[in-house]
């Protein structure tokens, strides 16, 4: 291509073509004609014909240079929608999470344009106002009305003939004779707007250090991450509130990312206390008409703050001016299915982008954010104790080969009198067990016949409640028969290993009095009747609450002080590398439960194991212990972050398919020595749906392009046919 001008005129120039991302499974964009009389621009949203159907997409790119021969080929955008453009720093960042994490480009698209099938434009409210003389006739009705309208100012047509009492004929007449003029109402915002200074928080002299640096990160603006680094209820969110004061004083935008928002009603109390107005939620489970309604409203920055789970970094904001990550360590950060992507991170990398600051907030910062607060990458904002001087919990083991509990039982003699004497102080308890349902296996005392999953490597989960026994993995379940299906043995089943259903007819059986309660994601129904029974227990209307991790997340109960963990061991056991790490968060998480109020916590940790570095550095509350163990292991083994991971899955319908696939894979792997391939080795969870499963565990030092290294192999390796899928797990959390 020469750069010379050429010699046609204008008149003669083709017209000019745009390339266009789609939100499908693909990774490249296609091109299409401008019509005559369009204009358009890199970021606006467009619909395009796309093989039967007609499709959104986004303009991604002007291309000045098509594919001459392509030309008479392509075929024009059908229309440019209403909408604001995507601006270049969203644009960025799909290109950049795509390009690291392996997804399609149109599949990181998608997640920016969910804003739902309801953007059709909303139905418009009339008003109606007094404009002209009164009627000739004067009626009962009417002079009411207009009583009402004398004001002269816009009311809500439907609204003042229903305050009124007259039907809207009335309105119509008068509006026929002149009196009354109908006028659009102005569009109702979803997202009022927050105030700064609504109620100020009175801060401790420590928050008020963390707080004062906090507005400083925000008045410097540009890039910049800080970890909030502060023990359970030592007012970490009171204290990442003053930057969002800040932003919503610059008049920009913040986001709130949260683990699950499902359970933050308490959260969205505590907002509307120090800003007057609740933020703007953004989860899954929104209506469509508010999640079209909420969409518009970021990306027109009429939000002025955002609570979202992870889906909520992919919003085209307006002007985002800081991100917040509240529990940054949590896992469900880590998005496993469509593209796998760790919001933590990408948020880090969306500031970055947008040269915004970044806080992540944590009790137990991730191996990796601690490692980049320890070598000052990125700033340490300490709180290292709780508001109102209230004590830490205190931690001891039950060492369950001394103390067991009696047979058939799970809470130990020493747990079941303190929650006795809890009960007794009229005071709370919660039992903590991360295992939902009755129990985890069933099977025949005449046979040894156990309950497994037809298509999946698992046993069926036995859930009482709902009477029936459920595979976790794929949903499949099956009332709990009568009589054993292998030998026919009737009334031989028998339930092993406890959840927490059957924790609480334990602790119903040695407490009839007290009320218990079980919070399990999946006796959930809605997102109402959840934050309903959360607020039951804060205001006190249970005595013993028995929860999986659902309950260690975020709440304040003021009335709990004694949090008993039943297995402390679980999460260790499944030779996972990030175990330990793990269990440390959860623990500490869920102990952190207790005194928050009255501080008088304690934790109880039953435990086989209680010589193991995460239960003695819990004990012994020594958390530089246990981050010391855990960053000298994964410095000696290079794994994160002192190495980088990759995890490809192999899966297919039959054993030798999948494993084949891998071995060929394997095999492809382009060499260098930076990198080693390890396996396919059959997946702990080796039966998912029927697909059988085999993992590679890609290894490779730090600071290595090991998206560019996987793409290439995988460019040049074997390629998927048939029912064979393989996924990419850039950066994995779980290794099953
Ligand atoms: N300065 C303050 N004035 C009044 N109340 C405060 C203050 N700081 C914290 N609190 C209260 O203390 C409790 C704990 O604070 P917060 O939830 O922010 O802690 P946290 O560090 O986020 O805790 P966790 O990590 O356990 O979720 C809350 O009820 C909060 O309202
Ligand atoms: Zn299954």
């Amino acid at each position: 291509m020469d750069d010379l001008p050429t010699s046609s005129p204008a008149s003669h120039a083709p017209a000019s073509v745009v390339d266009v991302l789609v939100p499908v499974a693909i990774d490249q964009s296609y091109s299409y004609r401008v019509p005559r009389g369009l204009s358009l621009k890199p970021g606006d949203v467009v619909a395009v014909p796309l093989g039967a159907r007609e499709v959104l997409g986004v303009v991604w790119a002007e291309n000045p240079n098509p594919d001459p021969r392509l030309h008479n080929r392509l075929k024009d955008v059908a229309e440019k929608l209403d909408l604001p453009p995507l601006r270049d720093e969203l644009r960025r960042m799909v290109d950049w999470v795509a390009t690291y994490t392996l997804s399609a480009r149109g599949m990181v698209l998608r997640m920016c344009l969910r804003m739902g099938e309801h953007l059709g434009p909303e139905r418009q409210r009339m008003g109606v106002r007094l404009v002209g003389p009164p009627p000739q006739r004067m009626t009962p009705a009417r002079r009411r009305l207009l009583e009402m309208l004398s004001d002269g100012l816009l009311h809500g047509k439907s609204d003042v003939a229903k305050e009124a009492g007259v039907s809207p004929g009335v309105i119509d007449g008068l509006v026929d004779e002149g009196t009354l003029q109908v006028e659009q109402m102005p569009r109702e915002n979803p997202a009022p707007e927050p105030d700064p200074d609504f109620a100020p928080t009175d801060f401790s002299p420590e928050q008020a250090r963390a707080a004062e640096t906090m507005r400083g990160l925000v008045a410097a603006g540009g890039f910049q991450a800080a970890l909030i680094d502060g023990v359970t209820g030592s007012g970490k969110t009171e204290v990442y509130f003053e930057a969002v004061a800040e932003v919503i004083r610059q008049r920009r935008q913040s986001l709130i990312l949260m683990p699950e928002i499902a359970l933050t009603g308490q959260f969205l109390d505590r907002f509307a206390q120090r800003f007057g107005v609740r933020p703007l939620e953004w989860h899954s489970e929104l209506t469509p008409r508010t999640r079209a309604r909420n969409w518009a409203a970021i990306a027109a920055g009429e939000a002025r703050v955002v609570v979202g789970a992870r889906s909520a970094l992919f919003l085209p904001y307006a002007d985002l001016g800081l991100i917040i990550v509240d529990e940054e360590h949590d896992q469900a950060y880590k998005q496993e299915d469509g593209a796998h992507y760790h919001a933590r991170d990408m948020a880090v990398v969306r500031a970055s982008i947008a040269k915004i600051p970044i806080v992540l907030a944590s009790a137990t910062p991730s191996v990796e954010t601690e490692v980049n607060a320890r070598k000052g990458r990125y700033t340490r904002i300490p709180l290292p104790s709780r508001f109102g001087g209230q004590h830490m919990p205190q931690i001891e083991a039950i060492d369950l080969r001394r103390e067991p509990p009696m047979r058939g039982r799970f809470i130990s003699p020493r747990l079941a009198e303190q929650i006795g004497f809890a009960i007794e102080r009229r005071e709370q308890a919660l039992l903590f067990l991360n295992r939902r349902g009755y129990a985890p296996l069933t099977l025949c005392r005449a046979c040894g016949h156990r309950f497994a999953c037809t298509i999946c490597d698992a046993w069926l989960v036995d859930h009482r409640f709902r009477q029936r026994l459920v595979c976790h993995h794929c949903g499949f379940s099956m009332p709990r028969p009568p009589a054993c299906p292998h030998c026919g043995a009737e009334g031989s089943l028998v339930a092993v290993g406890p959840g927490v259903e059957r924790l609480q007819e334990e602790a119903a059986s040695l407490f009839p009095n007290a009320r218990t309660m079980v919070l399990s994601s999946d006796l959930i129904t809605s997102i109402e009747t959840m934050r309903a029974e959360l607020n039951e227990i804060a205001e006190g209307r249970v005595d013993i609450i028995i929860g999986t991790q659902l309950v260690a997340k975020g709440h304040n109960f003021p009335r709990l002080n004694l949090v008993g963990v039943v297995d402390a061991d679980l999460g260790l056991s499944n030779g996972d590398p990030r175990a330990a790490e793990r269990t440390f968060q959860l623990l500490n998480q869920v102990i952190g439960r207790a005194g928050r109020d009255q501080g008088r916590g304690v934790g109880f940790l039953q435990t086989h194991q209680p010589e193991h570095p995460v239960m003695k550095a819990l004990v012994a509350c020594d958390r530089e212990a246990f981050y010391a163990s855990e960053i000298e292991i994964r410095e000696r083994t290079l794994y994160p972050p002192f190495g980088r991971l990759a995890s490809l899955i192999v899966s297919a319908g039959d054993r030798p398919t999948a494993e084949g696939f891998g071995r060929q894979l394997a095999g492809a792997a382009p060499f260098d020595e930076r990198v080693q391939v390890l396996g396919p080795a059959e997946a702990p969870l080796a039966v998912i749906k029927g697909r059988y499963r085999f993992r590679l565990l890609v290894k490779s030092v730090r600071g290595f392009d090991l998206s560019n290294y996987l793409r290439s192999w995988l460019a040049r390796g074997p390629k998927t046919k048939g029912n064979l899928k393989l996924e990419v797990d850039v950066d994995p959390q779980s290794f099953l």
